[in-house]
């Protein structure tokens, strides 16, 4: 099993990593780095979800039988708050896709206001807790939750519920 994670960010990576060596232990890992087809901020599910969407397309397309792997970051409002949205998607060499939505939490306003004005997380958060590269490890999850689920965690869940739906199909076959 050939699988392609369409990131180079760290905490997309070791998650993706740990989980599907969890489950397939043979399997062959690679990374490349593959556009979302999205803004660099996604707003909403939707957007979020449609470019982890097109990260596993794009990561299946780069190998012949590759498992196409694509995680993705945004941002969404509900009921006046800006909530932390994190989708991912796989792609079988066959074309059926599993998608599967991360644990959300709201932003402080402070942060949200700069969201609502159209700016980029992740710079943001650097800039709030004057740090660099939040992004590539413990994440706004990790800071706005005192380090109790960082980003790795949250991308290995959503990759748990992946794979599990996988594993629930090739059950059926
Ligand atoms: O290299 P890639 O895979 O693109 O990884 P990334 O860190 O840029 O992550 P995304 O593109 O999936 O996220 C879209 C935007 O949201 C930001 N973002 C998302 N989740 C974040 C988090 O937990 N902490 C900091 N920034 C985050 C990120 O910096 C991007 O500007
Ligand atoms: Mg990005």
């Amino acid at each position: 099993m050939d699988f392609i994670i369409g990131s180079t960010n760290s905490a997309k990576l070791s998650a993706a990593r740990r989980v599907i060596a969890l489950h397939f232990p043979q399997a062959v890992i690679e990374s490349a780095e593959v556009g979302s087809g999205v803004s660099e901020q996604p707003f909403g599910d939707e957007e979020t979800r449609l470019g982890a969407l097109n990260r596993a397309l794009r990561a299946s397309s780069l190998k012949e039988g590759a498992i196409g792997i694509g995680l993705e970051g945004g941002v969404r409002t509900l009921d006046g708050q800006v909530y932390l949205c994190n989708w991912g998607a796989l792609k079988l060499p066959d074309g059926t896709k599993f998608t599967a939505g991360g644990a959300q939490i709201p932003l402080p306003p402070a942060i949200a206001e700069e969201m609502l004005n159209g700016k980029e997380l992740g710079p943001v958060v650097d800039h709030y807790f004057k740090m660099n590269g939040i992004r590539q490890k413990e994440g706004a999850m990790g800071m706005f939750t005192a380090q109790a689920v960082k980003r790795d965690a949250l991308f290995e869940h959503i990759l748990q519920l992946l794979i599990g739906q996988f594993k629930y199909r090739q059950m059926d076959e």
